[in-house]
């Protein structure tokens, strides 16, 4: 079966194979394989340093890889061209620069590869507004970045990745300094892109309120998949930061998976 996009419906939008990255002479993805089928919404986990964020960056070419595959919409990443058909918030940025700009004109700058010429017609501002509505700063259009807060640029960078209507989402902690109240609004923004067909790859520290969309997590840790799979059941206890969680599906004779989140 094709997709709209000509795509075969079962290809992996997002293929690492083998993949090794390093990081000055230190190893950090050490053959790290992942697919991520179109439509599928996988939580990337581990513990600080276990190589989530170089596995993210590495899919959006800020790191080379040393070894292994990578393909993008079953296109080899070295031929891959198609950049408008994906939206990346990286990790801990400000959309503050040293110029100052509005927060719908940087909402805007994700929209410029989805135009020609770089002029918004009517259909792109359309898609700018909805962009800023769907994280809730539609109040905030014609602010200045620079009058933000922190969890307010987060919201606004995930708005500019929005804006290009991306068929692959990659967010490296979108949930990083924003209170529960905004997590529930990134959380329906991040379920409205999901109902109209989009893929996405989250790097997070817990579920929280994106546990219901989380199709599968994959658990890295030391530059290692060990976990690919039902996400960890995250409730009580298991929620709270720092739990070395011992994952519930691991077989009754292997030793228990912790994912350690956290820790
Ligand atoms: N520029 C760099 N040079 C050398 N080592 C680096 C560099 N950046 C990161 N590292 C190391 O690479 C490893 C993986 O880092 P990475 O940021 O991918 O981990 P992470 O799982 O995303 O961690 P966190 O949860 O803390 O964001 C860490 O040990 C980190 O110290």
């Amino acid at each position: 079966m094709q997709t709209l996009s000509g795509q075969a419906a079962d290809q992996p939008v997002i293929s690492l194979r083998g993949a090794t990255a390093s990081l000055g002479s230190r190893p950090v993805l050490r053959g790290i394989d992942l697919a991520v089928r179109p439509g599928e919404v996988v939580a990337l986990l581990g513990a600080n340093g276990s190589g989530k964020s170089t596995a993210v960056r590495a899919i959006v070419g800020q790191v080379p890889l040393t070894d292994g595959s990578l393909s993008l919409f079953g296109t080899d990443f070295k031929r891959f061209r198609d950049w408008s058909r994906i939206g990346y918030v990286p990790q801990r940025t400000t959309a503050a620069g040293g110029v100052p700009a509005t927060v719908r004109e940087v909402v805007s700058s994700g929209r410029l590869s989805r135009t020609r010429f770089g002029l918004l017609r009517k259909a792109d501002k359309a898609a700018v507004e909805g962009a800023l509505a769907l994280v809730d700063m539609d109040g905030y259009a014609d602010v200045s970045v620079n009058a933000l807060s922190g969890g307010q640029h987060q919201r606004v960078l995930i708005a500019r990745a929005l804006a290009g209507e991306p068929e692959l989402l990659l967010m490296d902690e979108p949930m990083a300094g924003v209170d529960l109240a905004n997590q529930e609004v990134l959380a329906n923004a991040l379920r409205e892109q999901v109902a109209v067909g989009s893929t996405v790859l989250l790097v997070l520290h817990e579920l929280g309120p994106l546990e219901p969309l989380i199709d599968r997590a994959v658990v890295l840790r030391d530059g290692c998949v060990v976990h690919d799979g039902p996400p960890p059941e995250a409730v009580g206890q298991h929620a709270l930061p720092g739990h070395d969680h011992v994952h519930p599906h691991a077989a009754h004779d292997a030793e228990p998976l912790r994912t350690g989140l956290l820790s």
